[in-house]
Protein backbone atom coordinates (compact mmCIF):
# COMPACT_ATOMS: atom_id res chain seq x y z
CA UNK A 1 0.00 0.00 0.00
CA UNK A 2 2.62 2.80 0.51
CA UNK A 3 5.25 4.70 3.33
CA UNK A 4 3.49 6.34 5.67
CA UNK A 5 4.40 7.92 9.13
CA UNK A 6 0.92 8.34 11.24
CA UNK A 7 -1.17 6.27 13.66
CA UNK A 8 -4.55 6.48 13.88
CA UNK A 9 -5.92 6.21 17.29
CA UNK A 10 -4.88 9.50 18.53
CA UNK A 11 -4.00 11.86 15.69
CA UNK A 12 -0.75 11.98 16.84
CA UNK A 13 2.42 11.69 14.53
CA UNK A 14 4.64 8.51 15.31
CA UNK A 15 8.35 8.57 15.01
CA UNK A 16 8.04 5.55 12.52
CA UNK A 17 7.75 4.39 9.18
CA UNK A 18 5.70 1.78 7.80
CA UNK A 19 5.36 -0.76 4.93
CA UNK A 20 1.38 -2.31 5.06
CA UNK A 21 0.32 -5.46 2.48
CA UNK A 22 -2.52 -7.83 2.29
CA UNK A 23 -1.64 -11.53 2.86
CA UNK A 24 -4.04 -12.61 -0.11
CA UNK A 25 -5.45 -10.24 -2.65
CA UNK A 26 -9.18 -9.44 -2.84
CA UNK A 27 -10.73 -8.51 -5.89
CA UNK A 28 -10.35 -5.02 -7.36
CA UNK A 29 -13.84 -3.11 -6.41
CA UNK A 30 -16.75 -3.46 -8.94
CA UNK A 31 -17.38 0.10 -9.08
CA UNK A 32 -14.31 1.60 -11.58
CA UNK A 33 -14.56 4.44 -9.20
CA UNK A 34 -12.96 4.43 -6.22
CA UNK A 35 -14.42 7.25 -3.33
CA UNK A 36 -12.42 9.17 -1.31
CA UNK A 37 -12.38 7.48 1.69
CA UNK A 38 -12.95 3.53 0.30
CA UNK A 39 -10.45 0.87 1.92
CA UNK A 40 -8.85 -0.24 -1.32
CA UNK A 41 -6.64 -3.55 -0.39
CA UNK A 42 -4.00 -3.56 -3.35
CA UNK A 43 -0.39 -4.91 -2.77
CA UNK A 44 2.28 -2.79 -4.39
CA UNK A 45 5.56 -4.48 -4.47
CA UNK A 46 8.58 -3.08 -4.99
CA UNK A 47 9.75 -4.03 -8.14
CA UNK A 48 14.08 -3.82 -6.83
CA UNK A 49 13.45 -6.23 -4.05
CA UNK A 50 14.24 -9.81 -5.25
CA UNK A 51 12.30 -12.15 -3.13
CA UNK A 52 10.49 -9.93 -0.87
CA UNK A 53 6.94 -10.72 -2.25
CA UNK A 54 7.53 -14.42 -2.23
CA UNK A 55 8.85 -14.44 1.55
CA UNK A 56 6.27 -11.48 2.23
CA UNK A 57 3.20 -14.02 0.63
CA UNK A 58 5.17 -17.18 2.44
CA UNK A 59 4.78 -15.36 5.83
CA UNK A 60 1.58 -14.16 5.36
CA UNK A 61 0.27 -17.65 4.99
CA UNK A 62 1.92 -19.11 7.56
CA UNK A 63 0.83 -16.65 10.24
CA UNK A 64 -2.98 -16.77 8.81
CA UNK A 65 -3.20 -20.41 9.81
CA UNK A 66 -1.68 -19.65 13.30
CA UNK A 67 -4.07 -16.79 13.23
CA UNK A 68 -6.85 -19.22 12.67
CA UNK A 69 -5.86 -21.63 15.13
CA UNK A 70 -5.73 -18.90 17.94
CA UNK A 71 -9.04 -17.75 16.87
CA UNK A 72 -10.23 -21.48 17.72
CA UNK A 73 -9.18 -21.75 21.19
CA UNK A 74 -10.31 -18.67 21.77
CA UNK A 75 -13.74 -19.73 20.65
CA UNK A 76 -13.24 -23.09 22.73
CA UNK A 77 -12.29 -20.29 25.95
CA UNK A 78 -15.91 -18.95 25.39
CA UNK A 79 -17.81 -22.85 25.40
CA UNK A 80 -18.56 -22.37 21.75
CA UNK A 81 -17.87 -24.21 18.65
CA UNK A 82 -14.21 -23.97 17.21
CA UNK A 83 -15.05 -23.03 14.25
CA UNK A 84 -17.38 -20.27 15.60
CA UNK A 85 -15.42 -17.39 14.46
CA UNK A 86 -14.34 -19.03 11.32
CA UNK A 87 -16.95 -17.08 9.43
CA UNK A 88 -16.37 -13.40 9.77
CA UNK A 89 -13.20 -13.91 8.01
CA UNK A 90 -14.30 -15.95 5.59
CA UNK A 91 -14.43 -13.30 2.57
CA UNK A 92 -13.27 -10.34 2.55
CA UNK A 93 -11.36 -10.37 5.30
CA UNK A 94 -9.90 -6.91 5.98
CA UNK A 95 -6.58 -8.60 7.81
CA UNK A 96 -3.26 -6.83 6.79
CA UNK A 97 0.58 -7.17 7.87
CA UNK A 98 2.47 -4.09 8.37
CA UNK A 99 6.58 -4.02 8.50
CA UNK A 100 7.63 -0.96 10.68
CA UNK A 101 10.53 0.56 11.01
CA UNK A 102 11.28 2.69 14.05
CA UNK A 103 14.66 4.77 13.29
CA UNK A 104 16.37 6.30 15.73
CA UNK A 105 15.31 9.38 17.17
CA UNK A 106 17.51 11.94 19.12
CA UNK A 107 15.12 13.42 21.30
CA UNK A 108 13.37 9.92 22.93
CA UNK A 109 11.65 11.85 25.67
CA UNK A 110 9.52 13.78 22.96
CA UNK A 111 8.10 11.29 20.83
CA UNK A 112 6.90 7.52 20.75
CA UNK A 113 7.16 5.00 17.77
CA UNK A 114 3.10 4.13 18.38
CA UNK A 115 1.33 6.08 20.58
CA UNK A 116 -1.04 4.27 23.27
CA UNK A 117 -3.71 2.27 21.65
CA UNK A 118 -5.35 -0.74 21.59
CA UNK A 119 -5.87 -2.90 18.32
CA UNK A 120 -8.83 -2.40 17.25
CA UNK A 121 -8.83 -5.70 15.05
CA UNK A 122 -9.81 -9.40 16.23
CA UNK A 123 -6.25 -10.58 16.82
CA UNK A 124 -3.06 -9.40 16.13
CA UNK A 125 0.23 -11.91 15.93
CA UNK A 126 3.32 -9.75 16.32
CA UNK A 127 7.35 -10.35 15.28
CA UNK A 128 9.45 -7.86 17.26
CA UNK A 129 13.45 -7.45 16.47
CA UNK A 130 15.61 -8.31 19.86
CA UNK A 131 15.74 -4.29 20.30
CA UNK A 132 12.85 -3.52 22.51
CA UNK A 133 10.53 -0.74 23.16
CA UNK A 134 6.77 -1.97 23.21
CA UNK A 135 4.91 -1.17 26.61
CA UNK A 136 1.92 -2.87 27.41
CA UNK A 137 -0.18 -0.98 30.01
CA UNK A 138 -0.64 -3.17 33.77
CA UNK A 139 -4.15 -3.11 34.29
CA UNK A 140 -3.66 -3.88 38.18
CA UNK A 141 -1.58 -0.11 38.77
CA UNK A 142 -1.98 1.59 35.61
CA UNK A 143 2.25 0.97 34.96
CA UNK A 144 3.81 0.78 31.60
CA UNK A 145 5.64 -2.49 31.48
CA UNK A 146 8.34 -3.65 28.49
CA UNK A 147 7.65 -6.77 26.84
CA UNK A 148 11.02 -7.82 26.86
CA UNK A 149 12.13 -9.63 23.22
CA UNK A 150 12.09 -13.30 23.38
CA UNK A 151 14.07 -14.88 20.49
CA UNK A 152 11.82 -16.97 17.97
CA UNK A 153 8.58 -16.15 19.62
CA UNK A 154 5.33 -13.79 18.67
CA UNK A 155 3.33 -11.87 21.17
CA UNK A 156 -0.53 -12.43 20.07
CA UNK A 157 -2.90 -9.10 21.44
CA UNK A 158 -6.10 -9.66 21.95
CA UNK A 159 -8.04 -6.60 20.03
CA UNK A 160 -11.17 -4.93 20.49
CA UNK A 161 -13.25 -6.81 18.42
CA UNK A 162 -12.44 -10.04 20.89
CA UNK A 163 -13.21 -8.02 23.34
CA UNK A 164 -16.88 -6.99 22.28
CA UNK A 165 -17.51 -10.73 20.85
CA UNK A 166 -16.62 -12.17 24.26
CA UNK A 167 -18.48 -9.37 25.99
CA UNK A 168 -15.87 -8.00 28.24
CA UNK A 169 -14.64 -11.70 29.19
CA UNK A 170 -11.38 -11.21 27.05
CA UNK A 171 -9.82 -7.32 27.03
CA UNK A 172 -7.56 -5.49 24.72
CA UNK A 173 -4.55 -4.57 26.04
CA UNK A 174 -3.22 -0.53 25.81
CA UNK A 175 0.11 -0.61 24.76
CA UNK A 176 2.44 1.71 22.93
CA UNK A 177 6.14 1.79 21.06
CA UNK A 178 9.22 4.19 22.76
CA UNK A 179 12.15 4.81 20.42
CA UNK A 180 15.64 4.25 20.61
CA UNK A 181 18.26 7.04 20.51
CA UNK A 182 20.97 4.83 19.19
CA UNK A 183 18.87 2.01 17.51
CA UNK A 184 16.76 1.04 15.10
CA UNK A 185 13.77 -1.28 15.86
CA UNK A 186 11.82 -3.49 13.28
CA UNK A 187 8.33 -5.22 14.10
CA UNK A 188 5.74 -6.85 11.79
CA UNK A 189 2.19 -6.98 13.33
CA UNK A 190 -0.48 -9.26 11.47
CA UNK A 191 -3.58 -7.59 11.87
CA UNK A 192 -6.08 -10.48 11.39
CA UNK A 193 -9.57 -8.63 10.89
CA UNK A 194 -12.80 -9.48 9.68
CA UNK A 195 -14.99 -8.44 6.71
CA UNK A 196 -15.58 -4.84 6.22
CA UNK A 197 -19.13 -5.71 6.38
CA UNK A 198 -19.31 -7.64 9.48
CA UNK A 199 -21.71 -5.56 12.47
CA UNK A 200 -19.46 -6.06 15.61
CA UNK A 201 -21.65 -6.81 18.43
CA UNK A 202 -21.34 -9.68 21.54
CA UNK A 203 -22.13 -13.11 20.58
CA UNK A 204 -25.55 -14.43 21.00
CA UNK A 205 -24.28 -17.50 22.95
CA UNK A 206 -21.98 -15.55 25.63
CA UNK A 207 -24.73 -12.96 26.20
CA UNK A 208 -27.64 -13.75 28.36
CA UNK A 209 -30.07 -12.09 31.34
CA UNK A 210 -27.63 -12.34 33.99
CA UNK A 211 -24.78 -11.27 31.36
CA UNK A 212 -26.73 -8.67 29.36
CA UNK A 213 -24.82 -7.31 26.26
CA UNK A 214 -22.81 -4.38 26.82
CA UNK A 215 -22.43 -3.00 23.44
CA UNK A 216 -24.24 -1.92 20.65
CA UNK A 217 -23.64 -3.32 17.05
CA UNK A 218 -21.61 -1.13 15.35
CA UNK A 219 -20.16 -1.64 11.54
CA UNK A 220 -16.44 -2.63 11.35
CA UNK A 221 -15.58 -1.16 7.71
CA UNK A 222 -16.81 2.30 8.55
CA UNK A 223 -14.81 1.68 12.24
CA UNK A 224 -11.93 0.83 10.41
CA UNK A 225 -12.29 3.72 7.66
CA UNK A 226 -13.32 6.48 10.07
CA UNK A 227 -9.56 5.44 12.33
CA UNK A 228 -7.98 5.50 9.00
CA UNK A 229 -9.12 8.82 7.40
CA UNK A 230 -8.83 10.58 10.64
CA UNK A 231 -6.92 13.88 9.93
CA UNK A 232 -3.39 14.15 11.26
CA UNK A 233 -4.04 16.68 13.55
CA UNK A 234 -3.62 16.51 17.19
CA UNK A 235 -6.99 16.77 18.70
CA UNK A 236 -8.05 16.90 22.01
CA UNK A 237 -10.53 13.65 21.04
CA UNK A 238 -9.82 10.30 20.96
CA UNK A 239 -10.30 8.77 17.73
CA UNK A 240 -13.29 6.30 17.58
CA UNK A 241 -13.47 3.88 20.30
CA UNK A 242 -15.08 0.63 21.38
CA UNK A 243 -16.48 2.48 24.60
CA UNK A 244 -18.29 4.71 21.89
CA UNK A 245 -20.92 1.81 21.73
CA UNK A 246 -20.92 0.71 25.19
CA UNK A 247 -24.28 0.42 26.59
CA UNK A 248 -24.76 3.00 29.60
O1 LIG B 1 6.06 -2.27 17.07
C1 LIG B 1 5.42 -2.91 17.91
O2 LIG B 1 5.95 -3.71 18.69
C2 LIG B 1 3.93 -2.75 18.03
C3 LIG B 1 3.29 -1.92 16.98
C4 LIG B 1 1.84 -1.71 17.24
O3 LIG B 1 1.38 -1.73 18.35
C5 LIG B 1 0.93 -1.50 16.11
O4 LIG B 1 1.41 -1.28 14.98
O5 LIG B 1 -0.30 -1.54 16.35
FE1 LIG C 1 -0.78 -2.03 18.29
Amino acid sequence: MGYYASEHTKNVRDWKEVFDLVPRQTPPPTTTAVADGDLVFDNKWPDDLPGFREAMEEYGEAVEELAFKLLELIARSLGLRPDRLHGFFKDDQTTFIRLNHYPPCPSPDLALGVGRHKDAGALTVLYQDDVGGLDVRRRSDGEWVRVRPVPHSFIINVGDIIQVWSNDRYESAEHRVAVNVEKERFSIPFFFNPAGHTMVEPLEEVVSDESPARYNPYNWGEFFSTRKNSNFKKLDVENVQITHFRKN
